[in-house]
């Protein structure tokens, strides 16, 4: 079976939709805010790297960059940002249509994907305490 990672163009199409969403985020009046203080330099290659790690291609982002812990906590601890999670949401699905991926089911797929991680990375909005150290990177589509 064809991955969404390589239906999606692999490492080279992971890093356009990155790239697409981070320059969509910052100039969104509610998305930007969370991306304009400095952060990583390479963040969009890090995100890219994760997502095709999620979607089936090879584990870019755990083999050196990260781990599912450590993307657990960069985004616990900020309170409930429900309008934040939708813009960033929005956000995404523009990004698809800038970088051409524009047909389903694929681009439902990416977009399923994207709400699920948010709602997963929105789950811990009082503190980063609980989250454990051991978790794996969570696949898309999920299993069963
Ligand atoms: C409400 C939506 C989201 C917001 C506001 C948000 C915000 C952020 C911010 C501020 C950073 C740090 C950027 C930097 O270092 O410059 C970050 C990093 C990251 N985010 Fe998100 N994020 C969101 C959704 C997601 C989703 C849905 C995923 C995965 C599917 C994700 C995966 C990551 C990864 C992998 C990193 C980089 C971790 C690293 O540097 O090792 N984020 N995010």
């Amino acid at each position: 079976m064809t991955t969404l990672y390589e239906q999606a163009g692999g490492a080279e199409g992971m890093l356009a939709l990155s790239h697409a969403w981070h320059a969509r985020c910052l100039a969104d009046p509610v998305a930007a805010h969370p991306f304009e203080h400095p952060g990583h330099p390479e963040h969009v290659e890090r995100l890219a790297a994760y997502w095709g790690e999620a979607l089936g291609g090879p584990p870019a982002y755990t083999d050196g960059m990260g781990d599912e812990a450590h993307v657990s906590r960069m985004h616990a601890g900020e309170g409930e940002h429900a309008e934040l999670d939708r813009a960033c949401i929005a956000c995404f699905d523009v990004a698809m249509t800038d970088v051409g991926l524009t047909t389903d089911p694929l681009r439902t797929e990416l977009h399923d994907y994207f709400v699920w991680s948010t709602g997963r990375l929105s789950a811990h909005p009082g503190s980063a305490d609980r989250i454990a150290d051991d978790l794996t990177v969570p696949r898309w589509p999920q299993p069963g």
